[in-house]
């Protein structure tokens, strides 16, 4: 049987060994909090992230990470992005030499602008061919329910990603392979910040031309920055590009749709971080997004707009001056 660990006891954390131990992995889930791994444990939900859902009895919880460790073949992270680097430090000497370690994240790391996969290749030392990421329009709770969706897996090592495909496919979750890492990490982390913006638009009563047009040109900028960082550009059009972007920018599962709808409300920034006990992974990420975007030289003015409303006191009408640019081909 495929041994796996899975660190991060949140909602896709949980989601994702639900999706393992149903396609036949015996999975160890590590988190940080006693009562939480023991509440999994006794009752095989996880009530805080997941109410309702039933999780496989043969999944166990730990807060010991060599626990979890132990004889994995995968590594799965699924922890706040900002905290990848801290906590993959001290769980890196507990890995087995050959773990294929794979990022269920979706963020790019401030202050570095590096993204998950190269913060894992710096931290634990492993080569790319060992380093997978999963991502695509899987809101947590959907997955959780079993409801049918697709997602891409990713390692520039294609047998690896067939491996990984075959650790993670059920009736109801559909991996395709891709070797296209950085596309689909940037479509991961760029979509949470166009989210915000859709989410902004909602909240100031914009209807559904303003919206259509927040994803497509965001879509449009993401495809730039992708391009210039050397990504495939048919990721975008993918479940990892596209697909990914329609499913956080329309749903009410979206944290990141819903602290955009808030701040476009006149929640103040402050009080909305304070209130958000999950992660809005595009808050951070936007300013790591905009440094990208200016060290390879490309133009990303939802992205700029975003970080200057998240970070720079600017009030959430100045995203309405996005749409009144100056005019010019679409491209
Ligand atoms: N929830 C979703 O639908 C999806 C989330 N993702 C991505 O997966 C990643 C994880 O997200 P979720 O599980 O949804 O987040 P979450 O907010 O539900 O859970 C985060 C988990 O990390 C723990 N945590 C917080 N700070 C920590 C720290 N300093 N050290 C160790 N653990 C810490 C929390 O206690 C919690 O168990 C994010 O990058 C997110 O963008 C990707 C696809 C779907
Ligand atoms: O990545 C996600 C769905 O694919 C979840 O998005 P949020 O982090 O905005 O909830």
């Amino acid at each position: 049987m495929t041994r796996c660990a899975v660190f991060g006891m949140g909602s896709w954390g949980t989601a994702f060994s639900v999706v393992l131990a149903e396609a036949g992995c015996d999975v160890v889930m590590w988190g940080r909090r006693p009562e939480q791994a023991d509440a999994i444990n006794a009752r095989h939900e996880n009530e805080e992230y997941l109410p309702g859902i039933a999780l496989p009895v043969g999944i166990e919880a730990t807060t010991d990470p060599a626990k979890a460790a132990e004889g994995a073949e995968f590594v799965v992270l699924a922890v706040p992005s900002q905290t990848l680097r801290g906590n993959l430090t001290a769980w890196a000497p507990m890995l087995s030499d050959d773990a294929i370690l794979v990022s269920l994240m979706k963020g790019v790391e401030l202050g570095t602008a590096n993204r998950m996969s190269e913060v894992i290749r710096e931290v634990a030392g492993v080569p790319e061919g060992r380093i997978a990421v999963v991502s695509g329009p899987n809101l947590a709770m959907e997955i959780a329910q079993r409801q049918p969706a697709a997602s891409v897996v990713a390692c520039t090592d294609e047998e690896v990603a067939r491996r990984l495909q075959e650790a993670c496919h059920t009736s109801y979750f559909r991996p395709y392979t891709n070797t296209d890492v950085v596309g689909c990490e940037l479509g991961g982390a760029v979509k949470n910040v166009i989210a915000l913006a859709v989410g902004m638009a909602d909240g100031m009563g914009m209807g559904d031309n303003t919206k259509a047009t927040l994803i497509t040109r965001g879509l449009a900028e993401t495809a730039r920055l992708g391009a210039a960082m050397g990504a495939d550009a048919h990721t975008f059009a993918g479940l990892a590009g596209l697909g990914d972007l329609v499913a956080t920018c329309t749903s009410p599962l979206s944290r990141n749709r819903t602290f955009g709808e808030k701040i476009g409300r006149g929640t103040p920034i402050e009080e909305a971080v304070r209130d958000s006990r999950q992660i809005a992974e595009g808050f951070k990420s936007c300013e790591s997004v905009q440094m990208l975007a200016r060290r390879y030289g490309v133009e990303m003015p939802i992205t700029d707009v975003v970080v200057s409303i998240m970070h720079g006191g600017k009030p959430p009408t100045v995203g309405m001056a996005l749409l009144s640019r100056s005019a010019k081909p679409e491209r």
